[in-house]
This record gives structure tokens, sequence and C-alpha cells, in this order.
């Protein structure tokens, strides 16, 4: 026997004479069709899930700063309610951020539009439902998750403000994540606007009278979320924050933020 036959390399394993494996790896990855029940475990589903955060990330990672619209999936065309998302997209797409939503029909169809129709850019992170369902037709860049918390993620880490338009249990899952996050100080550089006073009225009320009243919740804690009827507003709230965050990042010697915030905190900042 020859050394070159006692001697074979898988990646970076070296079998030696009888350790050596009757098949190569890729004969075994491509010669045999066995039963596929794997597919369904947990270790092919983490491998899936990393999957998932790498197209994601990859997708994302060079968007420049953005803002991420929630709101009701069943608002239609045609209405109010549309108008405004589709005119808070607008706005906040010419004032340079990118508008990422959930990709889906309603509010976050409104804001999608708002913003390509303006020549920004519109991110849709669509997610798998039960249902027939396709990203709307107003997204220049999308990707679908199959798992909410990969997509949830995504929404946190490459926007830098939450606008929260009328909504059920899924607006109000993202409101209550992003405010969760910014109490517990895992997310610092984050406005959260609420957009309808009539809508969100009552919950700002419940908030205060019985969470804060209860002791649930700490007495700066109401202020973590803004409310506005007016598109306008929204990109101010958002653009003054900003410019508050990274004055202060600057002040105490931390820049964390994008260039464009630093410019923004040094002109800002006194002389
Ligand atoms: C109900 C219908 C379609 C649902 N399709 C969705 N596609 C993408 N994202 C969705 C969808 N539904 C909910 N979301 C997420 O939750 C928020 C809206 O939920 P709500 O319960 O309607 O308030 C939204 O911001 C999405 O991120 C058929 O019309």
């Amino acid at each position: 026997m020859t050394e070159f036959e006692n001697v074979r390399r898988a990646g970076p394993l070296t079998y030696h004479g009888r350790a050596i494996p009757e098949t190569t790896t890729d004969q075994r990855l491509l010669d045999r069709r066995g039963p596929a029940d794997w597919v369904h475990t947990d270790p092919w589903r983490v491998l899936r899930i990393q999957s998932e955060f790498v197209e994601g990330f990859g997708l994302l990672a060079e968007l420049g700063q953005a803002v991420s619209v929630f709101g009701s999936a069943r608002v239609k065309p045609g209405t109010a309610r549309y108008a405004l998302g589709q005119s808070i997209g607008e706005k906040l797409a010419s004032s340079g951020y990118t508008v990422i939503t959930g990709g889906g029909p309603g509010i976050m169809e409104a804001a999608n539009k708002g913003a390509h129709q303006v020549g920004g850019t519109s991110v849709g992170l669509g997610i798998e439902l039960p249902f027939e369902q396709s990203l709307n037709e107003y997204i220049d860049m999308g990707v679908t998750f199959r798992y909410f918390f990969v997509r949830k993620t995504m929404f946190v880490k490459y926007s830098q403000a939450f606008v929260v338009l009328p909504g059920g249990f899924g607006t109000l899952d993202e409101l209550f994540e992003a405010i969760t996050l910014v109490q517990t100080g895992k997310v610092t550089r984050f406005p959260v606007v609420l957009v309808g006073s009539q809508f969100w009225g009552g919950l700002r009320d419940w908030i205060r009278g019985t969470l804060l009243e209860e002791g649930v919740i700490s007495e700066n804690d109401p202020d973590l979320m803004h409310l506005t009827d007016d598109p306008d507003e929204v990109v101010d709230i958002i653009h003054k924050a900003h410019i508050d965050l990274a004055r202060r990042e600057f002040e105490s010697g931390q820049v964390h933020g994008t260039a464009v915030d630093v410019e923004a905190a040094q002109r800002a900042a006194p002389e």
C-alpha cells in the first residue's frame, strides 16, 4: 500500500489506515437518499434560524439611517389611515430615512408606497404565515422570514426609531417589544412615536392611570412614547431625538453614532 492510499484528508480531519471511512463526505452527501425526518429536527432548525440571521444582516447592514413603521395589516387603500401611513412613509424617506415595514398589506403597504414613490429606500421584512401572502408591490428590498423572533431582531437592529400607527395584536406586540427594550436600556438610541391620538389615547391614559398608579412602571416610563397625529411632527420628533442622543454621546466622549448623527450633534453642540 502506498503512503497516498493510507491517508485521507476530510476538511480539518486526517484519517490514517483503518480509520479511513469507506466513502467520502461528498459521496455521503450526494449518493444517499435516506429518510428525511432530520429536516424537522431542532439542530437543523438552528441552522435555518442562523441562515435567517445571516440573510437579514446581509440585506440590512448597509442601509444607513432607517425607521420602522408598524400598523394594521387590515387597513384598505383609499382610507384616511392608509393615506396617513403613506404620508409618513413619504416624509420619512424625503428626510433621508430608509423606511422598513413588515412588508405586508395595510399600513405596511401604505408606508412602503409613500417611501417608494418619492424615490426613498423602501424595505419589507415579510413573515411566512399559514395563508398565502406575498410582499407588497412597493418594496425595493425585501426578505421573508420564517421566524418572528429573527424578524423582530432585524427591525430593532437596523432601525433607529419606531413609528406605530393604529393596529391590532401584531402592532401591539411590536410596540411593547420596542418599549421594553428602551425601558431596560437594551437599546438607547430609539424614539418610539405613536400616531393617532384618538386610537392610542386610551392606552396612554391606562398606562398613566393604572400602570403608573399601581407602581408597575417608573415615573418617566410613560414618556418613552411620543404621541402625535401629524406626519411632519413624526419626522421632527425622530430627528430631534437623534440629534439629542448623538449630542449627549458626543459630549460624553462616546461617539457610537453614524457620521450623520455626529455631524448633526457637532452642529447642535454649543460653541
Ligand atoms: C391579516 C392579513 C395579512 C397579514 N400579513 C402580514 N404580513 C406581514 N406582517 C404582518 C402581517 N400581519 C401582521 N404583521 C405584523 O404585525 C403588524 C400588524 O399586525 P396587526 O395585528 O394587523 O396590527 C405589522 O406591523 C407587521 O409587522 C390579511 O389582510
